[in-house]
């Protein structure tokens, strides 16, 4: 990273901001604010936003006016997302969301230690980086990506991990939807403490 990234969390590179609907996971159909910071190392070869990955390309913005930016929306809730928005120091960025009134929803690998404040925590572990006990720990979330089968002994892998009150979701990649959701499908009707999640958003065609 050469953006000199000030360790305070006071600057974040920011990629892009959206207003839309949370398309994945047990927020799905719920009004969020989306703040995707760029700066991601896990390389997913099926990632579907590799235009974050580098975080030079994503300008140094002041967190104070990311907060102010989703105030300005009827949804009080924000997603923070990525890139891997764990590589960056977000105690500040959640604590202002949260003073004003904000609550704060991520959505990380967990390949870094945790930071911030949060409401909600979705985890979705990568074979490509292992994601850290402490944020598997504090997960209200568990987000397994399947792009083949042996991504369900991952997925029951990282159960073992997380805390006992965690919910359980299944995804397909998106360009193995076809052929991965029928075998979702069927392991979750077997093995019924898993859910589906789909990414709602790319059927309705929104951000
Ligand atoms: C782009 S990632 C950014 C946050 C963080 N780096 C992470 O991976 O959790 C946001 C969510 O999209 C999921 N995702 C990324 N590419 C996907 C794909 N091709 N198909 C399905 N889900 C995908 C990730 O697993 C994660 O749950
Ligand atoms: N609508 C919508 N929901 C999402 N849930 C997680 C997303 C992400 O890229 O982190 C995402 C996204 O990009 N769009
Ligand atoms: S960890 Fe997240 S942002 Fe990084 S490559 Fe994987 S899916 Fe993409
Ligand atoms: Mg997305």
């Amino acid at each position: 990273m050469a953006h000199q990234v000030p360790e305070d969390g006071t600057l974040l590179p920011l990629m892009e901001e959206f207003y839309t609907i949370q398309g994945e996971g047990y927020n799905t159909g719920k009004a969020a604010y989306f703040i995707r910071l760029g700066g991601c190392d896990v390389g997913c070869h099926w990632c579907d936003v590799k235009e974050s990955w580098d975080a030079e390309l994503h300008p140094l913005t002041p967190a104070d006016t990311i907060v102010k930016n989703a105030m300005q929306h009827p949804s009080k809730a924000v997603v923070v997302t990525g890139g891997e928005p764990l590589i960056y120091n977000l105690d500040h960025l959640t604590s202002q969301l949260q003073q004003n009134g904000i609550k704060t929803f991520i959505e990380t690998s967990g390949a870094y230690p945790l930071s911030g404040s949060w409401d909600w925590i979705c985890l979705s572990p990568k074979k490509f980086k292992a994601p850290m006990q402490q944020v598997a720990d504090k997960a209200n979330e568990l987000k397994v990506i399947v792009f083949n089968k042996s991504d369900f002994a991952f997925a029951e892998h990282h159960a073992k991990l997380v805390g006992p009150n965690c919910k359980l979701y299944l995804q397909p990649e998106w360009s193995k939807h076809q052929e991965m959701t029928p075998l979702i499908v069927d392991y979750v009707m077997a093995n019924p403490q898993w859910e589906i999640s789909l990414q709602t958003h790319k059927y309705l065609n929104i951000p």
